[in-house]
């Protein structure tokens, strides 16, 4: 892969952190993803955590440092799409986030950059904000087509995206999500540079600096502190790992002691 361009010190940012665990019967649930259908996601920054998943369970056992993020939205405004979750269930329902561009969306549903940025837009303008999912196949990885391939994801998301505020991109190499097979920090921070300085170059330097950039895929408790070090990672997308609340909790102090570092 080639050397990644420099990056913008983002150690100001407030971290993220974010955590899924499973599905709890019998509650609403908005949102699914695979083996862990309804479960429930949690993002940290900003002094906020964001949650989402099944919605009862959440909404009635979170504080205010807690926000709530579902996991797919539709393109547009409600109507006859049965089985699909609009902008405005979610805006009624007090939901402030949706996860987009997932790998599983992407990769097993079938959903297209084009596809997935008409969600961004339609989401942004009914004031839900979006975590905007990016990364390579392992092949993609293999073949050096990293970068071209993060770079046109956030390309379509970029055509979507008015107000860079409501966004927190996620880069997540579809070769180590779920598979315990996390990268290396010095590999994430490679990509993560690279995108925020395609922020700087394509959006504006300002957008660059404060646009959180998070990492997913087989985060755990045992590397988190080593990923968290480096200095365009600014929180986590965590699946597997917040199955166990200890290493959740791991996973959180990491990022937060990035913070207080800052
Ligand atoms: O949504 C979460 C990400 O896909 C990461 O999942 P993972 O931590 O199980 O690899």
């Amino acid at each position: 892969m080639a050397a990644a361009p420099s990056s913008l010190a983002s150690s100001h940012l407030s971290p993220i952190a974010a955590v899924s665990t499973p599905a709890v019967p019998h509650q609403l649930r908005i949102g699914c993803s695979r083996r862990r259908a309804g479960r429930i996601v949690a993002m940290a920054g900003s002094g906020k955590f964001f949650v989402g998943g099944n919605w009862k369970c959440v909404k009635n056992s979170l504080t205010g440092r807690i926000e709530v993020s579902a996991q797919n939205v539709w393109i547009g405004k409600g109507g006859a799409y049965t089985g699909e979750i609009s902008a405005e269930q979610l805006v009624d329902i007090g939901c402030q986030w949706v996860i987009l561009g997932h790998s599983e969306r992407r990769h097993i549903i079938g959903e297209n950059d084009e596809f997935i940025g008409k969600k961004a837009a339609y989401a942004l303008s009914q004031n839900v904000k979006v975590i905007a999912c990016i990364g390579e196949l392992l092949e993609e990885r293999e073949a050096g087509k990293t970068f071209d391939v993060c770079f046109r994801q956030m390309k379509a998301f970029a055509d979507s995206i008015s107000n860079w505020a409501d966004v927190v991109i996620a880069y997540e190499p579809v070769w180590a999500i779920g598979t315990g097979k996390v990268a290396t920090p010095e590999q994430a921070q490679e990509v993560h540079a690279a995108v925020r300085n395609w922020l700087k170059t394509n959006i504006s330097p300002d957008v660059a600096s404060s646009t959180r950039i998070i990492y997913g895929g087989s985060v755990n408790a045992a590397n988190c502190a080593e990923l968290a070090k480096k200095e365009d990672i600014d929180g986590f997308l965590v699946g597997g790992a917040s199955l166990k609340g200890p290493d959740f909790a791991t996973i959180i102090n990491s990022v937060t002691a990035k913070k207080v570092a800052a």
